[in-house]
C-alpha cells in the first residue's frame, strides 16, 4: 500500500496522535519491506502539527460579546440533533457524493487526471505482486545457497526498480496535481457562491444576531420551506473562513487519498488473497476472522471520535476567533479597560478546546489499546500458523516470507478502517461541516432554489449571470418582501434616466423612488416604517432625519437590498451607479491608491484569469467570471489621484505615507483603518466618490467626525459633482442621514421618520434645523 495514501495524511487538521499504522508498504521488494517496516504515525504527527500551524490565519470581525448561556444550551441541543443526522453514514455518503461529483462531472481535465492516476495505481499494484514472487525466490535461493538463482533474482530486482521508480514518482506527482486542481476548482466555486448575492453578508448577519459564540444557529426544520431572507433559513455555520480555506483543502486531499487507498486495497486484496489461498487456505480463513473482529471492535470503540473531532474543529476556531477579535478591537478594549472580560471569554473558549482535547485523548487511548494489540498480533499470527509446516519440511523459507508478506498485505487491506479510523473520523467531521456550510450558502442565495445542487452553477457566457437549466434565474423572493428594482443604467451624461426606464421625458427624471414601503427588522419583530412613498428627482438632494432608532439606517439598508423584510418596491439605478457611504468607511488591505479606487478596479477581467492545470487560462470556478461593472471611467494617473486627495482636504497624506515622496506614498501599504483618524477616513471616502462617479450617493452620518468647515467642504464637493461641474462630468444626487442642523443647508428635501411614518418636505433655502424639524433663520 502506498505510504501516502494510507494513514499518513491527516485530514481536517485537528487531531490526536494517529494510531500506529501497521506498516509502510510502499512498493519495494517484500523481503526488504518486512525488514524496514515502519509506522506512519510520526509523519502523521508532523502533518497534524503543520495543519494546526496552518490555522493561524486571520478571521473576520464579528461583534458578539455577550453570550447567553441558556440560549446557547438550547441551540447546542438543536445543533447536536442536526449533527447527529449529518454524521450518519448514509447521510455522510450522500453529502460526500454531492460535494465530490460536480468537479469531475464538469471538468474533463479532472476526469483525465483521475483516470491516469487509477491506471498508475494498477501499475503500482502489478509491480508489488511481481516483487512478492521475486522475494520468494530471493529467500529460497538464500536458503538453498543457490548463487545463480540469487544473482538472477537480484538482476530482476534491478530491472524492476528501473520501471518502478518512474511509476511511483508519476503516481505521486499526478495525484498531487489532481488534488491541487480540484481544490482550486472547488474553492473558486465556493467563493463565487459565497460572494454571489451578498451571501457572505447574510451569513454574518445571522451570526451577529444569533446567540451562538461565532456562528449561526437557527431552526433547521424551517430551512426547507423558508425564504433565504427568512431568519430561520439556515442552521449553524460557524467560521466560514475556516471552512473555505481549510475544510475544502482537507476534503479534496483526503477524498483523493482515500479513494486511491480503497482502489489499491481492493486490487491488493484480490491478488494477495489468491497468493495466500494457493499457499495455505487455513491462513486465509484465519485472516478473515481476525480482520473482521478487529474492524468491529475499532468501529464500536472509536466512533465517538467522529463527534469529538467535529467539536475540536469548531472549538479551535472559536478560540482563535476570540483572539483575532481582541486584536482587531484592541484600541476600543484598551479604552474600556475591558481586558478582564476579554481574558475571561478567551479563557472560557480555551477551556472548551482543552476539555474536548482531553475527551479525544481518552477516546484515542481506548482505541489505541485495540489497534496496538491488533498490530502486534499481526506480526506473529502468520508465522505461528505456517511454522509447523516449515519445521515439518513441507514448505521452504521463501514460501514463509511470501505467505507472511501476503498476509500483511491482505490484513492491511482488510484493516483499512482499523488503521485509518482517526483519519476517517476527522474526514467525516469535515464532510459534515463543509456540507452544512454549502447548504447554508445555497439557502441564503436568493438566486438559487432548493433543487439546485450544492455546487451547481451555470453562468451566462456573456455577462456572467447565473443560469439554471439554460434559463436566466429570477429572484425567488417570497410573495411578501421588499422588492428592489435596479434600473438599467441607460443614463445620459446629465444623470437622467432614459425614457422607458422609470421616468418619462415629460416628467423630471427620478433617481430614486419608493412605493408603499413597509420595513421591518430582519427578525420581523419591529415595524420601523409604514407605507412610505417617495419620488426623488435627479439632482434634488435629500436629508433623512428622525430620532435615534427610528429606522434611518434601516431604510438605507433596504435601498441597498440588504434588508428585505416587509413590503413595497424600491426603484433605483443599478448597484454600480449607487454609492453607499457608511459612518466608518471600510479600508481594504492595500496601498493608498487602493483606498482611493475602492471598489473600482483598474484591472481587466484578465486579471482574474488563472492558469489551468493544462496551462490554459480559465476562471477559478471553471466558468466565465461575471463582467465587473465597476470599471474606472478613465485611467487615473498619480497626479489625478493626488489632486483628489487635495480636493478632500488630505493634501499631505500621500507625502506622509511616502516619507516625503507623495508618488511613493500612493503605493504605501499600511493598516489604513487603524492608522487614519475617523475624520481622515471619512474624507478619503469622499475622495472615492470623485473617482467612482456614482449617480446616486447614499450617506449614513458620513461626516459625523468632521468639523463644520470640513463638512461644508465635502458637501460643496458633492454639489460640484452634482452639477456636473469641474470635478464631475456626470451629475450626481445624494441622500444623507444625519442629526446635525448644519446639514440642512446642503439639501433640498427632508424626509422625517418617526413613529413608523415618514413624510417629505421641502427645505427652504434659509432654514436651519431645530430638534430635527426646521425653522427659517
Ligand atoms: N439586525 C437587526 N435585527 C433586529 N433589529 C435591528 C437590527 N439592526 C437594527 N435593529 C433595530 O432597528 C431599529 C432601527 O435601527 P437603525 O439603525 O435604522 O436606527 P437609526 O434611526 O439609524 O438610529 P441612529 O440614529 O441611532 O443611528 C433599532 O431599534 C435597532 O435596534
Amino acid at each position: 500500500m502506498d505510504e501516502v495514501s494510507r494513514g499518513v495524511f491527516v485530514p481536517f487538521g485537528v487531531s490526536p496522535t494517529a494510531p500506529p499504522a501497521r506498516k509502510n508498504t510502499t512498493a519495494v521488494p517484500d523481503g526488504a519491506a518486512s525488514a524496514s517496516s515502519s509506522t506512519t504515525s510520526d509523519r502523521g504527527g508532523e502533518k497534524q502539527g503543520a495543519a494546526r500551524m496552518d490555522r493561524a490565519e486571520d478571521h473576520r470581525e464579528r461583534v458578539n460579546l455577550d453570550v447567553d448561556r441558556d440560549d446557547n444550551d438550547r441551540d447546542d441541543r438543536r445543533r447536536r440533533d442536526d449533527e447527529d443526522r449529518s454524521l450518519r453514514l448514509r447521510e455522510q455518503f450522500r453529502s460526500f457524493r454531492e460535494m465530490a461529483s460536480p468537479y469531475f462531472r464538469e471538468n474533463r481535465d479532472g476526469r483525465r487526471l483521475l483516470l491516469a492516476i487509477v491506471f498508475l495505481t494498477l501499475a503500482n499494484s502489478a509491480v508489488r505482486v511481481f516483487f512478492s514472487y521475486l522475494a520468494r525466490d530471493f529467500w529460497s535461493a538464500l536458503q538453498d545457497k543457490d548463487a545463480d538463482t540469487f544473482y538472477d533474482v537480484m538482476f530482476k530486482f534491478l530491472g524492476a526498480m528501473i520501471v518502478l521508480a518512474p511509476i511511483n514518482v508519476a503516481y505521486r506527482y499526478q495525484r498531487q496535481k489532481l488534488a491541487i486542481a480540484w481544490r482550486k476548482w472547488m474553492t473558486g466555486r465556493v467563493l463565487r457562491l459565497y460572494f454571489s448575492n451578498r451571501v457572505y453578508y447574510m451569513l454574518e448577519r445571522r451570526s451577529s444576531s444569533s446567540t451562538s459564540t461565532s456562528g449561526v444557529v437557527v431552526d433547521a426544520n424551517a430551512a426547507k420551506s423558508a425564504h433565504p431572507n427568512d431568519e430561520t433559513a439556515t442552521r449553524e455555520v460557524d467560521n466560514p473562513d475556516q471552512r473555505i480555506s481549510e475544510d475544502i483543502r482537507s476534503f479534496t486531499e483526503f477524498s483523493l487519498s482515500f479513494f486511491l487507498t480503497i482502489i489499491t486495497s481492493v486490487i491488493d486484496l484480490v491478488c494477495f488473497s489468491f497468493i495466500l489461498f494457493t499457499i495455505m487456505p487455513q491462513l486465509f480463513i484465519a485472516i478473515l476472522l481476525f480482520a473482521t473482529v478487529g474492524t468491529v471492535l475499532t468501529v464500536v470503540i472509536g466512533k465517538v471520535l467522529i463527534r469529538l473531532n467535529y467539536e475540536a474543529l469548531r472549538k479551535e476556531a472559536d478560540f482563535r476567533f476570540s483572539l483575532v477579535r481582541v486584536r482587531e478591537n484592541s484600541e476600543s478594549i484598551a479604552f474600556y479597560a475591558g481586558e478582564n472580560v476579554e481574558e475571561r471569554e478567551t479563557d472560557r473558549r480555551f477551556e472548551n478546546v482543552i476539555d474536548n482535547m482531553s475527551l479525544i485523548n481518552v477516546a484515542q487511548r481506548n482505541l489505541d489499546f485495540v489497534t496496538t494489540y491488533y498490530n502486534y498480533l499481526t506480526w506473529i499470527l502468520p508465522i505461528m500458523v505456517i511454522a509447523p509446516q516449515y519445521f515439518a519440511g513441507n514448505v521452504e523459507l521463501g514460501v514463509i516470507s511470501q505467505a507472511s508478506s501476503a498476509f500483511g498485505h491482505i490484513l492491511d487491506d482488510m484493516s483499512l478502517i482499523v488503521n485509518s479510523f482517526t483519519d476517517i473520523s476527522q474526514f467525516s467531521a469535515g464532510i459534515a461541516r463543509l456540507h452544512s456550510f454549502l447548504g447554508a450558502i445555497a439557502k441564503l442565495d436568493p438566486q438559487r432554489v432548493s433543487t439546485t445542487s450544492l455546487l451547481g452553477l451555470h453562468v451566462d457566457e456573456n455577462d456572467g449571470a447565473i443560469l439554471r437549466g439554460g434559463e436566466r434565474m429570477s429572484y425567488t423572493t417570497p410573495a411578501v418582501a421588499i422588492r428592489v428594482k435596479e434600473v438599467d443604467p441607460a443614463l445620459d451624461r446629465l444623470g437622467t434616466i432614459s425614457p422607458g426606464s422609470f421616468s418619462s421625458p415629460s416628467r423630471p427624471s427620478t433617481i430614486l423612488s419608493i412605493d408603499r414601503l413597509c420595513l421591518a427588522t430582519p427578525d420581523n419583530k419591529r415595524l420601523l416604517i409604514l407605507n412610505l412613498n417617495l419620488s426623488l428627482p435627479s439632482g434634488k438632494n435629500l436629508l433623512i432625519v428622525g430620532a435615534s432608532g427610528s429606522g434611518k439606517s434601516s431604510l438605507l439598508r433596504a435601498i441597498a437590498g440588504l434588508w428585505s423584510t416587509g413590503e413595497g418596491e424600491i426603484v433605483r439605478p443599478r448597484s454600480e451607479h449607487v454609492y453607499f457611504l457608511p459612518q466608518r468607511p471600510y479600508c481594504p488591505p492595500g496601498s493608498l491608491r487602493d483606498q482611493l479606487l475602492y471598489p473600482s478596479t483598474e484591472h481587466t477581467d484578465d486579471h482574474f484569469a488563472l492558469t489551468g492545470i493544462d496551462g490554459s487560462e480559465h476562471r477559478p470556478d471553471g466558468g466565465p467570471r461575471p463582467k465587473d461593472e465597476r470599471r474606472l471611467y478613465k485611467d487615473w494617473t498619480d497626479d489625478d489621484l493626488l489632486g483628489v486627495l487635495q480636493s478632500v482636504d488630505l493634501p499631505h497624506l500621500a507625502g506622509r505615507a511616502g516619507d516625503g515622496d507623495p508618488y511613493r506614498g500612493l503605493d504605501a501599504v499600511m493598516d489604513w483603518g487603524n492608522t487614519l483618524s475617523l475624520g481622515e477616513q471619512q474624507r478619503l471616502a469622499f475622495g472615492r466618490l470623485v473617482i467612482n462617479r456614482p449617480r446616486l450617493v447614499i450617506m449614513d452620518e458620513s461626516t459625523s467626525a468632521l468639523d463644520v468647515p470640513a463638512e461644508t467642504k465635502m458637501y460643496n464637493l458633492l454639489k460640484d459633482l452634482s452639477s456636473g461641474g469641474e470635478l464631475g462630468a456626470r451629475r450626481l444626487t445624494y441622500v444623507s442621514v444625519g442629526h446635525r442642523p448644519t446639514l440642512l443647508a446642503h439639501h433640498d428635501l427632508k424626509l422625517s421618520l418617526g413613529g413608523g411614518s415618514g413624510f417629505v418636505s421641502e427645505i427652504p433655502s434659509n432654514a436651519c434645523m431645530v430638534d430635527e424639524g426646521f425653522i427659517l433663520s
